[in-house]
C-alpha cells in the first residue's frame, strides 16, 4: 500500500526567519497528522536552517533542483552530495519551472536523477503538459516522451526510489486545478507505463503525486483518486495551515 506523501515546493519565496518559522509550524501541526508523509523543500540556501528547524519531527527535507555534476567548476551550481551533506532525502527535478524558464531537457532531468539516487537522494521526477499540448489531444503522448527520457536506463532497483510528480504546466499557481479525473487519467497512465517498463508489483509500489493549484478545499476530490498519492504543493506550501490542511483531506 502506498502511502500519501504530501510535498511542499516553496520555491524561491521565505527569507530565513520566515523559512525556520514555517518549517516549525509544519513539524508542530504534522502530529495531527495521520498516515501521511510530509516533505518540506525549501529554497536551497535555507536547507540547512530549516533542517535545523525540523529536527526531531516526521517531516522530511528535499531541495528542489541540483547539478548533474559531481563537483568541479560549475559556479554557482550544487551538487547531489552537496544537499545530501545539509541532511536533504528528497529533490525535486525537472520541475516544469527549470524545464521552460532555465531550458532544462529531459536528458539533464535524466542525468540529475541518476546523479541523485547514486548520492542516496530520493528524486521527485516531475512531467507534465503545456495547455497547447492539452487542447491538441497530445497529454498522453507528452507524459510518454518526458517518462521515457527523463527515465531512461532507471533500473527495477533503482525505480522504487523515485517519485513521480504530474504537474500539468496550465495548472501551476493558475488556480486552474485539473479536475479529478483529469489528474486520474494521467496518473493511470503513468502507472500504465510502470508497469510495462518495470513489473505489476513495482509500478504499484511507486507514490505518483498530483501539482497544480492543490489547496485545502480541492486536495480531498483529488487525493481520493485510486492512482493519486500526494500533492507537490507550490502557493499552498507557503502557510502551514493550507498546507497541512490538505495533509488532514487525505
Ligand atoms: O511544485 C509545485 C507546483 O508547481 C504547483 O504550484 P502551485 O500549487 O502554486 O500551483
Amino acid at each position: 500500500m502506498r502511502k500519501t506523501l504530501i510535498a511542499g515546493n516553496w520555491k524561491m519565496n521565505t527569507d530565513r526567519a520566515t523559512a525556520v518559522a514555517l518549517a516549525k509550524a509544519v513539524a508542530e501541526g504534522a502530529a495531527e497528522v495521520e498516515g501521511v508523509d510530509l516533505l518540506v523543500c525549501p529554497p536551497a540556501i535555507y536547507l540547512s536552517a530549516v533542517g535545523e528547524a525540523l529536527a526531531g519531527s516526521p517531516v522530511a527535507l528535499g531541495a528542489q533542483n541540483m547539478s548533474p555534476e559531481d563537483n568541479g567548476a560549475f559556479t554557482g551550481e550544487t551538487s547531489a552530495t552537496m544537499l545530501g551533506d545539509v541532511g536533504a532525502e528528497y529533490v525535486i527535478l525537472g520541475h516544469s519551472e527549470r524545464r521552460t524558464l532555465f531550458g532544462e531537457t529531459d536528458l539533464d532531468v535524466c542525468k540529475k536523477t541518476h546523479k541523485a539516487l547514486a548520492a542516496g537522494l530520493a528524486p521527485i521526477v516531475c512531467v507534465g503538459e503545456l495547455l497547447e499540448e492539452r487542447e491538441a489531444g497530445k497529454t498522453a503522448e507528452v507524459i510518454k516522451s518526458q517518462f521515457e527520457a527523463s527515465l531512461a536506463d532507471i533500473s527495477e532497483t533503482q525505480i522504487t526510489s523515485i517519485v513521480i510528480a504530474y504537474e500539468p504546466v496550465w495548472a501551476i499557481g493558475t488556480g486552474k486545478v485539473a479536475s479529478p479525473e483529469q489528474a486520474e487519467e494521467v496518473h493511470a497512465d503513468l502507472r500504465r507505463l510502470l508497469t510495462e517498463r518495470y513489473t505489476a508489483e513495482i509500478a504499484e509500489s511507486i507514490r505518483l503525486l498530483y501539482g497544480g493549484s492543490m489547496k485545502p478545499g480541492n486536495a480531498a476530490e483529488l487525493l481520493a483518486k485510486p492512482n493519486v498519492d500526494g500533492g507537490l504543493i507550490g502557493g499552498a506550501a507557503l502557510k502551514a495551515e493550507d498546507f497541512l490542511g490538505i495533509a488532514k483531506a487525505k
